[in-house]
């Protein structure tokens, strides 16, 4: 039986993908709150859903199955001991443990069908929508103007993130960044208890209850046995450690590559600046390259008794090379590596290719440089309309979680 996750490489046939249409958390987002977060602007609602529709109904017309993450953790929220249990620990971790504001929360949200119950911890609970009697001081005198008692997630359209599919297994990231870290919380209760998942042997490489820091726009998986994975803004080099350890022991995977990339809200994520796309052919944004093209490069290997050994390099290239076994890899440039168009169509995810099959990719629509490049080197492109899905600051690879992919042939 095939494991309901089944991921080998990043480029292999796109079977199944997991995939957020954006909702009223979007319309919960204000100028006051944007940074924190994590967005640039405020997308406008109907228009983004249009958008995410397109791009969704671009991957089924390839056969792929679209899977909605918010139907996935209903499904799996049906029972009511697990849903009360699901509930205790969001409201936790929403900061009400106990006490009146939790128990008129439990209340409203329980009041609610469990579709909509989920719906609306995604898209935030205003003060204004329940009735509490007494709430702490910290509420009266600290947070008064203060609109949500639990806050929206508007990133919650990027699935890439909160957890990444390797192999036949799940890593269940601990997020850095407040703003999205209850995400994760919806994946753990989707692995247990949806009928889809539960009990089908899904390997967890890692969970979300560690202090170190993981996200999945990081986590890159280039072949059956080699796993590629950012040193980021978002993930900490003492998680990759811990990735690496697990993995070494429990899977085929034999090499950790650790790419070092700027530390900064454009580039927070390994695919926003390098993708994979095919066989030997990769989208690189210039600027994670010095003048000499190359980036501090950490190699991870099984060592004696359980050790790691690393090894550092800056030819990514020959790195790539070695470790796919490929004579030539092919690097393509975001925005041809023009100083202009190159950041442009990068803070726009140019690079954040969605590879459906290997040389074949979906791309947003507005970065036409980096699209017509594509296609000199030979690459079909999809593109979809990004007006309003990009100013979540993501692309095509961080609105999906593909679940499924066909093994290579190769
Ligand atoms: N893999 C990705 O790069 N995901 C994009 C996440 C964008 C979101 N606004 C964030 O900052 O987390």
């Amino acid at each position: 039986m095939q494991s309901p996750i089944h991921v080998t490489s990043e480029i292999g046939k796109l079977k199944t993908v997991m995939l957020h249409r954006p909702g009223h958390e979007i319309e919960n987002v204000y100028p006051d709150i944007l940074h924190r977060m994590l967005v640039d602007d405020i997308p406008y609602l109907p228009i983004a859903q249009e958008e995410h529709d397109y791009f969704a109904d671009t991957l089924r017309k390839q056969g792929i199955e679209v899977l909605y993450f918010a139907k996935l953790a209903a499904e799996a929220l049906q029972d009511s001991q697990v849903k009360d249990k699901f509930l205790e620990q969001m409201l936790a971790e929403s900061g009400y443990a106990a006490g009146a504001v939790h128990d008129a929360l439990k209340e409203y949200l329980l009041s609610m069908d469990t579709q909509a119950m989920v719906d609306k911890i995604i898209a935030g609970v205003r003060k204004d929508e329940i009735d509490v009697k007494f709430v702490s001081l910290a509420e009266m005198a600290e947070d008064k103007d203060y609109p949500f008692f639990m806050d929206p997630m508007p990133n919650a359209y990027f699935t890439r993130d909160p957890q990444a599919s390797i192999g036949d297994g799940i890593t269940i990231n601990h997020m850095t960044f407040k703003a999205r870290r209850r995400e994760s919380l919806f994946t753990e209760y989707i692995i247990k208890y949806n009928p889809r998942f539960a009990n089908k042997g899904v390997h967890v490489w890692r969970d979300r209850y560690h202090d170190t820091r993981i996200e999945g726009g990081d986590e890159l998986v280039l072949s059956d046995h080699v796993f590629a994975i950012g040193i980021s803004q978002r993930t900490s080099a003492d998680a990759i450690m811990d990735i690496a350890r697990n993995l070494f022991k429990d899977s085929n995977y034999d090499t950790v590559i650790a790419i070092h990339i700027p530390h900064n809200h454009a580039m927070m994520h390994l695919d926003t600046v390098f993708t994979m796309i095919n066989y030997n052919q990769f989208t690189v944004h210039p600027q994670i390259l010095d003048e000499n093209g190359k980036v501090d490069t950490y190699i991870l290997h099984p060592g004696k008794d359980g050790e790691i050994e690393i090894k550092h390099r800056t030819d990514l290239q020959n790195v790539l090379e070695e470790a796919l076994g490929e004579p030539e890899i092919d690097l393509i440039p975001t925005g041809n590596g023009d100083p202009i168009v190159a950041p442009r169509e990068q803070w726009n995810d140019g690079s954040n290719t969605l590879t459906i099959a290997p040389g074949e990719v979906v791309t947003y629509d507005r970065n036409y440089v980096s699209n017509d490049l594509l296609r000199k080197h030979g690459i079909l492109v999809h593109e979809v309309r990004s007006s309003e899905l990009s100013r979540g600051r993501g692309g095509p690879r961080c609105m999906s979680c593909p679940l499924v992919r066909e093994d290579l042939k190769k």
